[in-house]
């Protein structure tokens, strides 16, 4: 399929996501911080295991440790978590174990309790035990010296685990991601306004803060810049202290084409646009570009300021283009998950755009995946958004849909979820 699309020249969102992807240098300084804050974090140095884990062969069962393969047993004594049977068993012999409890010299395998009868010392069993059975291999899962997480991976909640385990109480990724946030719009008010303070055609200023959660969500820090008038000064004002004292600046409105819409105006005079204006839906006004400083540069996304375009867009083009930005490696940068649903409804499309409509999706009591988009799919319709746990991803050159089609679904990832 071409980059472009036949029927309007608009870059396709496939393209524009590996123009900036093949564009951004990821940032190189690091911090080592407690591993109890490091989730959602990116691995900047590599962890090596300390130690075996498991450290010892233990028992995966509260039941018996048993030497060899016998009729019955002489108990001789007992090894509990954290207090290990000091002795060897012989043939014939057992000791009382619990789960996670070192398995003895000389024992072969486990018998849970469950299959076991005592009478005074003597066990017996009411079905053998193989050899090795519940017994948990010191080393099975990790060994002294193999790499824990590799670098330039996300840490999620099993790396936490892992890395406890293994008892590493820090480890060092790279440094948090700074965003300068900030909206455009003469019609803006920040929330707090009382109703009747607002003028005709006034409306909050949404984006600003939908936007901030959502990078607070992804470990971003945030200056937040408020929001600013349809002035070009103004708005230069404003992308000089965002580009000075951030990585990348993230705008809202102004990017279209309308009279009084500035922002790429500025972009192109302290900087450059890398590309303005994709095949996506909502989101096409969306612009990539520079701002060149005396150290380095600032990237800039500006994103269009329809609300429910500007959320879109930074989910699909800016969060993957953050990824590479903040040091997760490729092989750790996964496309979304995807997966297919059965329509529950008709939808109208034109070619042109690849469409992110908002649906709620679920399995229904047939056990199908089914899909309904909800409400309006107009940029502006934050009530529909507000109701949806997933995109209906229709292809650019795609049209009309029908009840009972399968389409494409995107369940909504952090910080959509
Ligand atoms: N002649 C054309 N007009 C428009 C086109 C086009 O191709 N040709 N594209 C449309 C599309 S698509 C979009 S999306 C919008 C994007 O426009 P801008 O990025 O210039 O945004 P604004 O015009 O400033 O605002 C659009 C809309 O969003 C509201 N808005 C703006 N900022 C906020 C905010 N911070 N919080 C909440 N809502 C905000 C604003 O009031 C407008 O209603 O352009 C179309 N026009
Ligand atoms: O692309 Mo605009 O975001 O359709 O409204």
């Amino acid at each position: 399929m071409s980059d472009v699309c036949a029927q309007n020249g608009l870059r396709s969102v496939e393209t524009a996501k590996q123009m900036l992807i093949d564009s951004i240098q990821p940032i190189t300084a690091t911090e080592t911080i407690p591993l109890a804050q490091a989730c959602g974090r990116v691995l900047a140095e590599p962890v090596l295991a300390a130690l075996d884990l498991p450290p010892c062969d233990n028992s995966a069962m509260d039941g018996y440790a048993l030497c060899g393969d016998h009729q019955s047993y002489t108990l001789i004594g007992k090894s509990l978590a954290g207090h290990p049977f000091d002795g060897a068993l012989e043939p014939g012999q057992a000791t009382r174990i619990t789960t996670g409890a070192a398995v003895p010299a000389g024992a072969d395998r486990v018998q849970m309790q469950e299959n076991c009868s005592i009478e005074a010392d003597q066990l017996t069993m009411s079905r053998p035990a193989r050899p090795g059975e519940n017994i948990r291999r010191r080393g099975e899962d990790v060994h002294t010296g193999q790499s824990l997480v590799p670098v330039g991976a996300k840490i999620k909640v099993p790396h936490i685990a892992l890395l406890a385990g293994a008892g590493v109480a820090e480890i060092t990724v790279y440094r948090k991601l700074k965003a300068a946030l900030l909206s455009i719009g003469d019609e803006l008010k920040p929330i707090g306004t009382p109703v009747s303070e607002l003028g005709d055609g006034d409306i909050y200023d949404s984006n600003r803060i939908a936007l901030r959660a959502a990078l607070e969500q992804l470990g971003v820090e945030i200056l937040d810049l408020s929001c600013w008038p349809d002035q070009p000064e103004k708005i230069r004002e404003a992308f000089i202290e965002a580009r000075d004292n951030a990585d990348f600046v993230i705008t809202s409105g102004g990017v279209s084409v309308g009279e009084a819409d500035f922002t790429k105006t500025v972009l192109q005079e302290l900087g450059e646009i890398g590309f303005w204006k994709l095949a996506i839906k909502p989101g096409k006004p969306f612009a990539f570009g520079r701002l060149p400083k005396d150290k380095g540069e600032t990237l800039f996304f500006g994103l269009p300021g329809n609300p429910v375009s500007a959320i879109v867009t930074l989910d699909q083009l800016v969060v993957p283009a953050l990824e590479k930005l903040r040091g997760t490696s490729a092989e750790h940068r996964h496309p979304p998950l995807q997966t297919r649903a059965r329509l529950l409804n008709n939808i109208r499309k034109r070619p042109g755009r690849t469409d992110y409509q908002r649906g709620f999706t679920y399995c229904d009591s047939d056990g199908i995946q089914v899909v309904e988009t909800r409400g309006i799919q107009g940029s502006h319709i934050l009530s529909g958004f507000a109701g949806a746990n997933c995109f209906v991803v229709l292809s650019r050159e795609g049209g009309d849909c029908e009840t009972g089609d399968w389409v494409t679904i995107e369940p909504f990832n952090a910080p959509l979820k």
